[in-house]
């Protein structure tokens, strides 16, 4: 287990693979841990330097009293990477981690050689969704919108096709700290990337699953879209989180990017 003190929280991390490979760094959705990327970082094992940390508020690291801010985020990242001496990432965001990793592009561009956004958008749904779901939370707790938040997440095919696993994805999501959950929907709900986005000059692959329900295609599509040169491309059969459900099209969509762009 890794530990860091970085931006004023503890962050919970891990950091495989030699150092001198291209190095892989992946931020997550909200109500998971970095353990949503096991199955990609087992694909891509000895290729690439890989770090998969847990946001605040989720996982092992702090979870500090919401509200929290995109840019408490985006430091805490900035912090780490800095304190790892990575030098220059390939950055995969899935979800609010995709904000994250388009927040440290804009505000960090040493940091980023290119982006994966994976599921994600530089506006996510609109303040009074995410106001609606922080105040049935506050008082419900997580457990109360488990089952539309899993719907949104997997395809109906995973659902019914995995039970036990299903089972364990509700686990992650109902344990998330409560104050991280609520904290990093203030975070999303506060941030509209576009402008800032839209001024983006790297190489950047965008994904998302065809069931995808909390961030629908075409909302990922048109965020590809603000960015000159960036290519989308669906995932078949996957919801809102590919790199469980599909992590062998994910990986594969992943590499063939970073060879089409010379990052390997
Ligand atoms: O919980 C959801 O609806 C899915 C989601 C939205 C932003 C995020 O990170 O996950």
């Amino acid at each position: 287990m890794h530990m860091i003190e970085a931006n004023g929280v503890t962050l919970h991390y891990a950091d495989t693979g030699e150092t001198g490979l291209p190095v892989l760094v992946f931020s997550n959705s909200l109500g998971t841990d970095f353990r949503s990327w096991d199955r990609v970082a087992k694909r891509l094992a000895g290729r690439f330097r890989m770090i998969r940390y847990d946001k605040r508020g989720h996982g092992l690291s702090s979870a500090p009293d919401a509200p929290y801010k995109m840019a408490d985020h985006v430091g805490d990242l900035a912090a780490l990477l800095d304190q790892l001496n990575t030098g220059p990432v390939i950055l995969v965001g899935l979800s609010v981690g995709g904000q994250i990793a388009q927040g440290l592009a804009i505000s960090r561009p040493d940091l980023v050689r290119a982006l994966v956004l994976c599921d994600t958008a530089a506006k996510i749904g609109t303040a009074e969704m995410w106001q609606t779901r922080m105040t049935t939370i506050e008082t419900g707790g997580i457990a109360a919108l488990a089952d539309p938040i899993l719907e949104r997440w997997f395809s109906a095919e995973f659902r019914t096709s995995r039970p036990a696993e299903l089972a364990g994805w509700r686990a992650m999501l109902t344990r998330t700290p409560v104050q991280g959950y609520l904290g990093t929907c203030a975070a999303i709900r506060d941030t509209d990337f576009t402008e800032e986005t839209s001024r983006l000059s790297l190489p950047v692959l965008a994904l998302c699953g065809t069931e995808d329900g909390a961030t629908p295609p075409e909302l990922v599509e048109a965020t590809a879209k603000l960015i000159k040169g960036a290519r989308y491309v669906p995932i078949q059969g996957a919801g809102h989180l590919p790199c469980i459900e599909v992590p062998d099209t994910l990986v594969q969509a992943l590499t063939d990017f970073l060879k089409e762009n010379a990052l390997v």
